[in-house]
């Protein structure tokens, strides 16, 4: 009888065949990733519905994660690898810590928890209600969101209030479109299941989601640490301006070295103005793309 890793397969929450990197031992897989040969693992779990953490291993008796209930463990598993593989493969990143940290997800947290966050140590993720969410790990920007959340706390370590707080968000946002840049919307895939063509947020019209998009709209409030997920279109929108001008693989280089490199905790926006300004430089001088992210943040009133 030998353990070791192996590949299953699962239908996800909106039910599309997904192959699983699983691993056996004793006659039970879990879902448990040992293939990114650089990190630790990545490893799934479940809540039963409960609040405690981390829970139990995600585990099947013959490798086919296929019940419905078992959707949101199979795409928690599977987008942690592709939000893995995004940061290694583009940027050159072993996990959040750069270090092969063991990326853990735990889901069915909650009772139709309207919900998912990043809690310092893992992904938490909520069923939804059916009506509001479908089980929030169903959206690979979802996932790339707080994965994000832990790469940030990691670099920049962007203070989660007010300014720094509200690019935190942004940041989140903006690597969720750069792990699936198939449209600018957040959580659209798991948002209001019985209605289409709506979601959470949008990078291209922050306003349709009722964030400002620019600073003469910035929202002061006590409530969501000053407004952070409000607050954030603005920034949002400097980044949708700069993807449409020079591409989005320009622009994932420039806020990936912004990031890593040069924001700080106590950043505000216009130190993300400078720290991308100053990215562009190294990457590309100071020429038309550097023009072009100036002109982005100009659009948005952050000089
Ligand atoms: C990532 C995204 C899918 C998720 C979405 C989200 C969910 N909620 C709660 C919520 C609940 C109900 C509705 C409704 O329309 O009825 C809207 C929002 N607010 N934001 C989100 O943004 N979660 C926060 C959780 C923050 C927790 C505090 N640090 C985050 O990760 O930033
Ligand atoms: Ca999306
Ligand atoms: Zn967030």
């Amino acid at each position: 009888v030998t353990e070791g890793a192996t590949t299953g397969y699962g239908y996800g929450v909106l039910d599309d065949y997904k192959s699983l990197n699983t691993y056996y031992a004793n006659g039970t897989y879990y879902l448990y990733d040992t293939t990114k040969s650089m990190s630790g693992v990545i490893e799934t779990r479940t809540a039963n519905y409960g609040s405690s953490l981390p829970g139990n291993y995600s585990v099947d008796s013959n490798n086919a994660f296929t019940s419905t209930s078992q959707g949101a463990d199979v795409d928690a598993h599977y987008y942690a690898g592709t939000v893995y593989d995004y940061y290694y493969n583009t940027h050159g990143r072993n996990s959040y810590d750069n270090n092969g940290a063991t990326i853990r997800s735990t889901v069915h947290y909650g009772s139709n928890y309207n919900n998912a966050f990043w809690n310092g140590a893992q992904m938490v993720y909520g069923d939804g209600d059916g009506s509001t969410f479908d089980p929030l790990s169903g959206a690979q920007d979802v996932v790339a969101h707080e994965i994000t959340h832990a790469v940030i706390e990691r670099t920049a370590g962007l203070r989660y209030q007010d300014q720094s707080g509200a690019l935190n968000e942004s940041m989140a946002d903006v690597f969720g479109y750069f792990v699936e840049p198939e449209d600018f919307l957040l959580g659209e895939d798991v948002y209001t299941p019985n209605k289409s063509g709506d979601a959470l947020r949008s990078l291209s019209n922050p306003d349709a989601y009722g964030q400002p998009s620019h600073m003469n709209d910035y929202y002061y409030t006590s409530s969501d640490n000053g407004g952070v997920h409000t607050n954030s279109g603005i920034p949002n929108k400097a980044a949708y301006l700069t993807i449409q001008s020079i591409g989005k693989t320009k622009a994932e280089k420039i806020y990936y070295r912004a990031l890593s490199i040069y924001l700080t905790p106590t950043s505000n926006f216009s130190a993300a103005r400078s720290a991308l300004l100053q990215a562009t430089s190294d990457l590309y001088g100071t020429g038309s793309t550097y023009n072009s992210v100036a002109s982005a943040w100009s659009q948005v009133g952050v000089n």
